[in-house]
């Protein structure tokens, strides 16, 4: 077991892993003793001497007793050491997910969860068993070699020297059937993948009466699949006879040197069979060790890939926080880019009164998310701070910071659970009064009332089930039912219905009563009600205060205003005037400049 491997396993199972591989050592030298042993049996029978042979038997009979009982107790061991290791590895991937950044579930490596945790745990945990084969690939030739050097110096030199022939033959075999099996999972999975695609794009291209569009990538790609199928059945063969042919020749030029000591009388005949049988004995393993070196990398990969997400350093917090004393929020100076990426922020300074609603608005791209991402503590600033009720979130524990903040994403994900427990969800101590409460405060008594199973009904997975206002009504019940202090808001961009435009709004005002929120704002209306608004550009603040006091300044935001009178007042006149159906101009289309919609 090397590098990766090694390290992840705990100490407390490597006594137990180390006796199951001394065990596993142990099984295959005895292996290789009973084959050894079959020599003088073999020997003394062809030559008549039964008694002889009798004698042998006894050591041959305990050797495969012992044998069978090794087996037995090692396969009861590797499934224990194997299951023991999986269940280790869970937990420490389930710690190490919980301590996590929460930034990293931003970014690419977040979509290997269910990979790592499913795959790569059982691929790891099955090492146990690929290590006893691979012990037993090795120590049982050990041990025939030395038993055949010993019965005869030249078959056994004949064997030894034999033996990087067939490993070089069988390797090199093995190396042409992967890189052609590599070749045709590449093409199976790519047209699946066009499959998927094809089949997913259904009702745009029908709708668009494109019905033929994609049809050709898909047959492109069923085609080469059809190739690399043919030459995976093909060229494997050549690969896999190589390996078995090196072994067929081994063969012959044992037995070729086998009766030539016997014609030149200095091997009997039955002496010359059995050492020919245990030379070949010999070689025979050799094909499961080049199988498992490939079994083996892969499952090297799958710890690296373990690895390197236990080794992921959880954001430094201290075990003891800070006092938060109010809700207020203080940015001061702040600097942050991603990880590889240039400065989103560059020197941010945003004061958030406690109990105000803040409007953040800007450019697509400006930095809004990342400026809540910062104050939930999802990434550090890289310089400057944030304060969170006076104190450094760096300087709170992330328990207390994330029981006074909600989130609220514009991509709310709802549990495929009922609305109730997406409601309870968050705060699991809520009473089902206070969880109606707060369902009805985000206007989500009406969305439950039109569902065939009211309260109880399941949402879907992700919440597919409910239109996008509804589940971000339903991620506000959510906030009010966790009744944090602070609550961080991305309003939903996806164009409202008049119901839900109204419910949302309703569920935002009940949702401002004395907690302090910062609101991602994407409509006018939310922007006019906020008691300030920040503008951001260049990753910094340009400009902030009230409605008003901004439109008065007539910077900025007063002209994006303007802008978005205009854009209104042509949208009137285009619904007044346009037939049925038409586009209603620019409040629809992509935004220039800051990032709103009327
Ligand atoms: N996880 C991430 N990893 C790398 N870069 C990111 C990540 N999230 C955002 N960015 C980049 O940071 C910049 C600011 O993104 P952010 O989402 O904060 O902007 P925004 O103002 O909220 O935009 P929008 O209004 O379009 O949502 C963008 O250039 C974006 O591409």
């Amino acid at each position: 077991m090397t590098g990766h491997l090694r390290a992840l396993v705990a100490a407390d199972q490597r006594r137990p892993l180390g006796r199951y591989l001394a065990a596993s050592a142990g099984y295959a030298v005895s292996e290789g003793v009973a084959f050894g042993v079959l020599v003088p049996l073999l020997t003394a029978l062809f030559a008549g001497h039964t008694a002889t042979a009798g004698r042998w038997l006894l050591p041959l009979t305990a050797a495969a007793v012992a044998g069978w009982f090794a087996h037995y107790y090692l396969g009861s061991r590797a499934l224990r050491c194997s299951s023991a290791w999986r269940r280790a590895l869970y937990a420490r991937l389930g710690d190490r997910l919980l301590t996590l950044p929460l930034g990293w579930f931003d970014g690419p490596r977040a979509g290997e969860v269910p990979q790592l945790v499913i795959g790569d745990v059982t691929r790891v945990a099955t090492t146990v068993f690929l290590a006893q084969a691979l012990i037993g690939a090795v120590l049982t030739p050990v041990t025939l070699g030395v038993f055949l050097l010993g019965y005869d110096w030249r078959i056994g030199l004949a064997a030894l020297l034999a033996v990087p022939v067939v490993l070089v033959a069988l390797t090199v075999g093995r190396r042409v059937t992967e890189r052609l099996e590599a070749a045709q999972h590449a093409a199976t999975t790519e047209a699946g993948a066009r499959l998927v695609e094809f089949a997913g794009a259904q009702p745009t291209l029908r709708a668009a009466g494109h019905t033929a569009a994609g049809r050709a990538d898909l047959d492109e790609a069923l085609a080469g699949q059809y190739r690399a199928t043919r030459r995976d059945v093909l060229g494997a063969l050549p690969g896999q006879y190589l390996g078995q042919l090196g072994i067929h020749l081994t063969f012959t030029a044992l037995l070729v040197t086998g009766l030539a000591l016997a014609t030149h009388h200095q091997l009997g005949p039955g002496r010359m069979v059995a050492l020919v049988v245990l030379g070949i004995s010999l070689l025979r393993p050799l094909d499961t060790l080049v199988d498992l070196g490939s079994g083996l990398r892969s499952c090297q990969a799958s710890a690296q890939r373990i690895a390197e997400l236990l080794a992921v350093e959880p954001l430094p917090e201290p075990a003891t926080g800070g006092v938060i004393a109010h809700s207020g929020i203080e940015i001061t100076d702040a600097r942050f880019g991603y990880p590889g990426g240039p400065d989103v922020l560059t020197g941010l300074t945003l004061t958030i009164p406690a109990g105000r609603t803040t409007a953040l608005v800007g450019a697509s791209g400006a930095g809004k998310t990342t400026v809540t991402k910062l104050i939930a503590r999802f990434y550090d600033v890289t310089a400057g701070s944030v304060r969170v009720g006076g104190v450094d979130v760096r300087e709170l524990t992330s328990g207390d910071l994330l029981d006074h903040v909600a989130l609220v994403f514009q991509d709310v994900y709802l549990l495929d659970a009922s609305i109730e427990d997406n409601i309870r969800f968050g705060n699991p101590d809520a009473t089902p009064e206070q969880v109606r409460d707060a369902a009805r405060r985000a206007r989500v008594d009406s969305i439950v009332a039109r569902l065939p199973d009211g309260w109880a009904s399941r949402v879907g997975e992700g919440g597919r089930l409910l239109s996008g206002g509804e589940r971000q009504r339903v991620a506000i019940a959510r906030a009010l039912c966790k009744d944090a202090p602070i609550v961080l808001l991305d309003e939903a961009t996806a164009s409202l219905d008049a119901e839900n435009e109204a419910a949302v709004h309703a569920a935002l005002a009940e949702l401002a009563v004395r907690r302090t929120i910062l609101v991602i704002a994407h409509r006018l209306d939310t922007i006019t009600r906020a008691d300030q608004i920040a503008v951001l550009d260049g990753g910094r603040v340009v400009e902030c205060g009230p409605h008003a006091e901004l439109l008065a300044q007539d910077g900025r935001y007063a002209a994006f205003w303007r802008e978005r009178e205009r854009a209104r007042g042509w949208r009137l006149r285009a619904e007044g005037a346009g037939p049925a159906g038409a586009p209603a101009g620019p409040a629809d289309a992509p935004k220039e400049g800051l990032s709103v919609s009327g």
